[in-house]
């Protein structure tokens, strides 16, 4: 199966202008087309051997992509070297695509003969060489695309033999090869089946610390996206300023670009510069230009002063032109200027590796020209639920003894918030050939299989078996010490030559709901190195009864004003497994609790204290209009001492929070948070209300406790 693919248009001048590409998109059209379920890689880079080269080895080694088609540098030309190139990163050489393409071109245009056409693999990844021009590659493609995937098959191929005699001597049949499904599981002897689950119960640790070691085994692949879909996507190559920002010195204030050592004075007012307005004619001593802010400075001119520090002296008769300003204060070089550089130095990281991309990044980004950005990939999730009494949720009629599928909805949904797309792999059977048909065709289309029911004690409960027979997995674990979710299951097993991971989780929707959040986000958030989810100490509003099992109680927060913690409240007392949000936090007691032979994770809500002095009702957005809360106010501890400005400033600050800490503690981005500085706001999680500074306060010390706005994830 084709997985990916990248497509690499190798062209000087569409490297300089991207939108001369046609040839590039046309292939990448058809590849689509061809192999629609691939990820698909697209990037322009000019006629420079290394450069082809490296990212050549980029995608055959680090991608991991299938197939690379390149686009352009096969002629004659001097500046011609993607064969080169292609050559000296190729282990084998495939001759016949090139002379196949070469053939049927020549039967259109005798310029074929002028195509110097490579192809041939490098590990397990094929590169074709295409002609450069949109006509060519539409042509040649028609050729080579009846053997693209057969090619990419056989290449495949090589290391499911490798893996084929594994899983032989673990008992693994291939069953999805040969139509029919079989499985070793044997459902007849219900009477005999075990009376004791098998599988030992694991702490909630060391279930964590499980996860976190066999997710390290999943390959790295990266991949390029627009960066209008980067969102929340994580950066996978530091990304550098190609230009200075701004890229000329320019105004900070409406007013008049003067020379500063004119001094105080009257000045005559030569022209008036708005913004986008190009400067012609240098200033010369005691002129002086009107200009707007972010306006540029014309030559020789070094400050400027604001409108508010100028009088008027004399002005044409209609009031259209001013003739001369007195500026009323000496003005210093430099003044309200923002020399060339001061926002972004040419050269400065913009995104750094294994940044998570928020607005500001991504408009930081946009802001220096970058179109595409490389961040690491997302594993590809299929979902199944398992059951013989469920049905499809469209049905209006519910069957008898029938319910409702709603895990799948459910786990859909819950990714997508966090930002996974998934595959949708329907309801199978609790039947043993079904089930491993079912499974068979998810990790055919998946990296992670995600599935729901039949993992507990009951003689239809057969994902374990299935798993470990049929597919000859490891189960890494089987039964957790929590509630709820106790019979939830980890496994990895090979198949079809590459790893993959299942998480099979209870079939209760609550358990489904809690193990998603604890083990399934933590593995996909591990995969795209994101962190994981912040824990805060809370208190809690009422009593909570406790499980014998430790329990993972829904609950929501309130911010009182008075308290020191927010107040957990449990969503309802019965926390039985149907019901649900999530946020792993300490809390305090509100009220007693009773306990419960088990641990217990208890359902709540959680209330946060603000200061007293915290504007009220103030919104920081309206929201409103969809009747969505305010943003949350937390309070927060400085982490350094903060300079404060004459106006109450909101500085863009993240969050650090260690449960030793009682209250989090807060960081800004960067202590120079200058409006016209975007990158000052990339990566912020909160807003931090800084009070505006006074004759005796000009700055708060380390440890000063403000008010911080939840702007974004808090992690
Ligand atoms: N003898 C024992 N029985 C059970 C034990 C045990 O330790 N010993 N554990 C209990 C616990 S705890 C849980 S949790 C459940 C887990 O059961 P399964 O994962 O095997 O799930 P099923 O039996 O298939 O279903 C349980 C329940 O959930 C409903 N369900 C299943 N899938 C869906 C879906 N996609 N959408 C909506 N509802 C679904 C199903 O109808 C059942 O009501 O086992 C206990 N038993
Ligand atoms: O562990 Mo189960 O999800 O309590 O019923």
């Amino acid at each position: 199966m084709v997985k990916a693919i990248a497509v690499v248009t190798v062209s000087d001048s569409c490297f300089t202008d991207p939108a001369k590409d046609t040839s590039g998109p046309t292939l990448a059209g058809f590849a689509k087309q061809l192999f629609p379920d691939a990820t698909l890689h697209t990037i322009v880079i000019p006629d420079e051997k290394d450069i082809i080269e490296r990212e050549l080895l980029y995608f055959s080694d680090e991608a991991n992509v299938d197939l690379v088609l390149t686009t352009g540098g096969t002629g004659l030309s001097r500046r011609d070297v993607t064969p080169e190139a292609t050559k000296a990163v190729i282990h084998r050489d495939v001759p016949a695509i090139s002379v196949a393409m070469t053939i049927d071109s020549l039967q259109k245009t005798s310029m074929a003969m002028l195509s110097r056409s490579v192809a041939g693999i490098r590990n397990r990844t094929l590169i074709i060489n295409f002609p450069g021009s949109k006509k060519a590659v539409t042509e040649c493609f028609e050729v080579v695309k009846p053997v693209l995937s057969h090619a990419v098959g056989l290449l495949t191929n090589d290391e499911i033999e490798v893996k084929g005699t594994h899983d032989k001597v673990q008992g693994f049949v291939c069953h999805h090869k040969h139509g029919m499904a079989n499985s070793c599981v044997d459902i007849s002897k219900v009477a005999f089946r075990p009376r004791e689950s098998p599988f030992p119960m694991v702490e909630m640790s060391e279930a964590f610390a499980i996860i976190d070691e066999v997710m390290q085994q999943w390959s790295l692949s990266l991949e390029v996206v627009p960066i209008g879909d980067s969102l929340g996507r994580v950066v996978a190559e530091a990304i550098y300023a190609k230009e200075p920002m701004p890229p000329f010195p320019a105004s900070m204030k409406d007013g008049y670009a003067c020379i500063s050592s004119d001094g105080a004075g009257v000045r005559r007012v030569r022209a008036a510069l708005t913004a986008g307005d190009a400067p012609t004619m240098p200033l010369s001593f005691g002129e002086c230009v009107r200009i707007n802010t972010g306006a540029a400075l014309p030559a020789r001119a070094d400050c400027v002063v604001q409108v508010e520090d100028t009088k008027l002296v004399s002005a044409s008769e209609d009031g259209q032109t001013e003739l001369e300003v007195e500026v009323v204060v000496p003005p210093r070089p430099q003044q309200d200027v923002r020399p060339i550089g001061c926002d972004i130095a040419m050269g400065a990281v913009l995104a750094d590796k294994g940044a998570i991309l928020d607005a500001a990044m991504i408009g930081v980004l946009a802001g220096a020209g970058y179109q595409n950005v490389t961040v690491r990939s997302k594993p590809k999730v299929a979902l199944m639920s398992t059951g013989n009494e469920l049905q499809e949720p469209s049905e209006l009629q519910l069957k008898p003894a029938h319910v409702r599928d709603s895990n799948r909805t459910m786990l859909r949904v819950l990714l997508k918030e966090h930002g996974f797309d998934s595959i949708d792999c329907g309801i199978a059977q609790d039947e043993p050939t079904k089930l491993v048909s079912a499974i068979s065709t998810s990790l055919s289309q998946a990296d992670i299989l995600v599935c729901t029911g039949g993992v507990s004690m009951g003689e239809r409960d057969l994902l374990k078996p299935v798993l470990v027979k049929d597919f000859g997995a490891t189960l890494h674990f089987g039964r957790v010490r929590m509630k709820p979710g106790k019979p939830s299951t980890f496994a990895t097993c090979e198949f079809q030559g590459r790893k993959k991971y299942v998480f099979a989780l209870p079939g209760n929707p609550v358990s489904a709901y809690v193990c998603a959040h604890l083990f399934l986000l933590r593995a996909l958030r591990q995969c795209c190195h994101l962190p994981p989810f912040l824990a805060i100490r809370v208190r809690l509003a009422h009593a909570a009864a406790l499980d014998a099992r430790p329990e993972y109680a829904r609950a929501t927060l309130r911010y009182p004003t008075t308290d020191d913690l927010p107040k957990a409240t449990l969503i309802m007392p019965n926390q039985c497994c149907h019901l649900p949000p999530v946020l792993a936090i300490r809390v305090r007691l509100a009220h007693a609790a009773a306990l419960d032979a088990r641990p217990e994770y208890a359902r709540a809500t959680l209330r946060y204290p603000t200061t007293d002095d915290l504007p009220k009702a103030t919104l920081i957005m309206p929201n409103q209009c969809c009747h969505l809360p305010p943003f949350l106010a937390i309070r927060v501890r400085l982490a350094h001492a903060a300079a404060l400005d004459a106006r109450p400033e909101y500085a863009r600050a993240t969050l650090r929070y260690r449960t030793t800490d009682d209250l989090p503690k807060a960081t800004l981005i960067m202590p120079n948070q200058s409006s016209s500085r975007l990158l000052n706001s990339a990566g912020a999680t909160v807003l931090l209300q800084l009070p505006g500074a006074t004759d005796t306060t000009t700055q708060l010390e380390p440890g000063a406790v403000v008010t911080a706005y939840l702007i974004g994830r808090p992690y």
